[in-house]
């Protein structure tokens, strides 16, 4: 495919495939590699988008490696030149209704922070983030006609855990899929009005973000951190609304656990690191290679990215690398992750009038609240005009009457009539206070239900923002201009760079045309040149092969001490449960968890407390109590108690159990047992003693191994899911997608199954075992991990 088809910002509701934009950015040489003397192996060909990487130390190898990409940029680049040239394209695209995605990849302390976010402060050296939040605001201030919505979130995975930025004590956040895409329900959504509110929003969410100490950076960061905005976008002319999502993405960095000089929590911190981003390189190359199974499920990252790579958006990966020699390796595997990556095919669709869209929901309601306060208010004038007008003539009549009747009295009637016409008059001015006094309550009442109302209303129209505002406060029409410019420069850069490439290639294409027009000797001559470089070519590749296997395998190392972690802390929690959790709850954990799939983690079906023994005798379940419906046996005695008046006879004469005092089991407790240690906590205890109690390796002194231990969990654990399928009707094959399945908690979970290095400490496999490690080979190391068995 060519550079141009992949170039995001073409319009229409649905773009062809494009693939994943790669771009390679090198740092400057730091001042700890210049003062180390450490000499300088990455040479970068930014009007090619060549990056060369010479390897100095070892002369039996290959001299040069030379990549490819869509734009390379050396230690010179500033930041504003790679945004206009990489972001502003993506972020146009994502203002007009696409789903866009940008993540820094690389090694750690290589400038993944500094390309994402920038130096705080400093104009010059802003980041990606805070100048997509400028072209989003300029672009919304420059849009007639529309309205906007604009809602920003910040996350970060820590430890394969999700944690919101903006909330830091919500947890258990989890990925979900649904027909638009993945996402993180109960995740905190910010509405933004400006520049300056996306700003706070980031700083707020940097100050929970998790970094630390490593030989390699002094502000590492170790958690992969995500930017998430979301502009909902409504032409008022057709009342149309699109949609555009945009993850601005900073990864940890990948690390070789030696050079970082990880402490014993930076090393647990690492190998999750390196485990995720491990499997995004699963991901990148299973997707690079089309194969059917692509491993998203294997880690957070990979889940939360499942759009970007492979699905629908716009995405660019951003590779960042030293120059210096003391991290060839590291900067030789993300160069090839990155050149894997450019084969990765998206299918970004434009995101129009979606279901879910929040301002469709907001108009709908400004509507509902527009209409339910515009009726209350001309209710509320015309109720208090006509009160005024009834009251008048009302009080004329009765003042008429009492002055006509006043009048009369005068002249001829008695002075029952008056006094009674005075108590008429007082009632019915009663009466006309106290509906007077009505109408004001409900009127009042009216009138604070109406205030709510447009309270309410007010809030929800502050949310969204009218386009074309402000344009002149902002930015002046010569900086428009400019800008244009600066993204023509930046597409005609990228034009020349596709032909460079061309160019090259068809280099040789035209060396072999020429070819057919010399003589026979030059043809041998020139025949003999191809041979060389041809073999050249093959003598680099079976160096890259060679590179692969010894990376292979240094990952592998690095797997195993992950593994081994893993096997210390599985010893560990046995020897407590061995020691410390009592033998029912105990079986009730091994038959009755659950592996959950989709929240990923470990559920017990029913929450009830484990019983206490009750056959034997020494404690009942219940207190006894008495049948319902039966009558009490009567005996003699009970008859004459019940005849006479003594007041101890009070028991026997009704029936029911007033006084019924329930026999109780004699005994409620039981005689202290000293605890029982066992050999293997003793062992553990002791060692602690002596070492002060930090990073104690387990022997274990149970008959059973580590291995045949978990298979008979494990087991316990499926005969419990069986037996619980067969006691509802349900059938153990018809519960299989809830049933855990052995072999997915084993790869899911980084149990290593029968046939891996477990118990390497102890004694050799027995046959049975031995013949089921036979069996099942697949399952010994994870496949889509690339693993075989040692
Ligand atoms: N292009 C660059 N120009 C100047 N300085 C840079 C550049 N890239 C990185 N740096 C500097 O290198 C140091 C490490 O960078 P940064 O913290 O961004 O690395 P990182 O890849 O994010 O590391 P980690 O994965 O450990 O978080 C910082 O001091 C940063 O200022």
């Amino acid at each position: 495919m060519s550079a141009k088809s992949r170039r995001p910002g073409t319009a229409g509701s649905q773009t062809p495939n494009e693939c994943v934009q790669v771009v390679v950015r090198c740092r400057p040489m730091s001042n700890r590699e210049r003062s180390e003397g450490s000499p300088e192996v990455v040479n970068v060909y930014p009007n090619r988008g060549v990056v060369e990487l010479q390897n100095v130390v070892d002369a039996n190898k290959e001299q040069r490696k030379v990549f490819t990409y869509d734009a390379a940029y050396d230690a010179s680049a500033n930041q504003t030149t790679l945004y206009h040239e990489v972001v502003f394209p993506l972020v146009s695209s994502v203002l007009e209704g696409f789903n866009g995605c940008i993540f820094a990849y690389g090694q750690t302390g290589t400038g993944k922070t500094f390309t994402m976010e920038g130096v705080r402060g400093n104009d010059e050296l802003m980041g990606i983030i805070p100048r997509t939040f400028e072209q989003i605001w300029l672009h919304i201030n420059r849009t007639e006609n529309f309205q906007f919505l604009v809602d920003v979130s910040y996350l970060e995975i820590y430890m394969e855990e999700l944690r919101d930025l903006l909330k830091p004590n919500s947890k258990n956040l989890e990925v979900r899929e649904r027909g638009s895409g993945v996402y993180v329900p109960n995740l905190h959504a910010i509405n933004c009005k400006s520049v300056e509110d996306m700003i706070r929003v980031m700083q707020v969410g940097n100050k929970n973000r998790t970094v630390g100490f490593t030989n390699m950076n002094e502000h590492s960061s170790r958690s992969h951190a995500i930017f998430m905005i979301k502009i909902e976008m409504c032409d008022t002319e057709t009342n149309t609304i699109k949609v555009g999502k945009l993850n601005l993405i900073d990864l940890a960095g990948s690390e070789r656990q030696s050079k970082t000089g990880a402490s014993a929590e930076r090393l647990k911190e690492a190998s999750k690191i390196n485990l995720a981003l491990s499997s995004l390189g699963n991901v990148i190359s299973a997707l690079a290679e089309s194969s059917p199974h692509v491993p998203y499920r294997d880690s957070k990252l990979t889940r939360l990215l499942q759009d970007s790579l492979g699905g629908n958006s716009k995405t660019i990966m951003i590779a960042n690398i030293g120059p210096s020699n003391y991290n060839y390796n590291e900067t030789l595997t993300t160069l090839r992750y990155a050149s894997r990556a450019k084969s990765i095919q998206n299918q970004p669709i434009k995101n129009e009038d979606p279901q879910d869209a929040k301002l469709k929901e907001y108009q709908a309601e400004i509507e509902r609240l527009k209409r339910l306060i515009a009726p209350q208010q001309h209710q509320q004038t015309r109720r208090s005009e006509p009160k005024k007008r009834t009251k008048k003539p009302k009080k004329e009549i009765l003042a008429k009457e009492m002055t006509g009747s006043l009048k009369a009295s005068h002249v001829e009637q008695p002075v029952e009539e008056e006094s009674e016409a005075e108590e008429a008059e007082s009632e019915s001015d009663k009466e006309n206070e106290a509906e007077v006094a009505k109408s004001n309550e409900e009127l009042e009442r009216e009138r604070v239900e109406n205030t709510k109302l447009a309270a309410k209303l007010a809030e929800l129209e502050g949310q969204l923002v009218r386009g074309g505002k402000n344009l002149l406060d902002t930015y002046s029409e010569r900086q428009i201009e400019l800008e244009k410019k600066l993204v023509e420069i930046a597409e005609r850069k990228k034009r020349e760079i596709e032909i460079q490439q061309q160019l090259e290639l068809q280099e040789e294409t035209t060396l072999e045309i020429r070819e057919r027009n010399v003589s026979l000797e030059q043809e041998v001559e020139l025949k003999k040149r191809k041979l060389s470089k041809c073999y050249a070519k093959y003598l680099a590749l079976q160096q890259e092969l060679n590179d692969c296997k010894s990376d292979h395998n240094q990952d592998l190392r690095e797997l195993e001490m992950a593994q081994n972690e893993l096997v210390k802390e599985l010893k560990r929690q046995l020897l407590i449960i061995d020691n410390f959790v009592p033998i029912e709850v105990k079986q009730r954990l091994y038959t009755q968890a659950k592996y959950d799939e989709e929240q990923e983690e470990w559920k017990f079906s029913s929450m009830s407390l484990p019983l206490p023994p009750g056959g034997d005798g020494k404690f009942s379940s219940k207190r006894p109590v008495s049948h319902p419906q039966r009558r009490r046996p009567i005996s003699e005695h009970a008859l004459q108690e019940a005849k006479s008046n003594a007041p101890s006879s009070l028991r026997f004469k009704s029936e029911n159990i007033v006084n019924y005092e329930l026999e109780m089991p004699c005994r409620t407790t039981q005689e202290y047992r000293t605890p029982k240690v066992s050999a293997s906590l003793q062992a553990v205890l002791a060692q602690a003693m002596q070492t002060g109690g930090d990073d104690i390796d387990i022997v274990d002194s149970h008959t059973n191994s580590l291995r045949s231990r978990l298979e008979n969990i494990i087991n316990a654990n499926a005969k419990g899911a069986a037996a619980a399928g067969a006691g509802s009707g349900v059938s153990p094959v018809a519960m299989g997608s809830s049933m855990p399945n052995v072999r997915n908690i084993k790869s899911s979970r980084g149990l290593p199954s029968a046939g891996s290095n477990l118990d390497s400490n102890r004694r050799p496999p027995t046959g049975r075992v031995a013949t089921t490690a036979a069996k099942k080979p697949a399952s010994a190391y994870p496949k889509a991990r690339g693993l075989v068995n040692k």
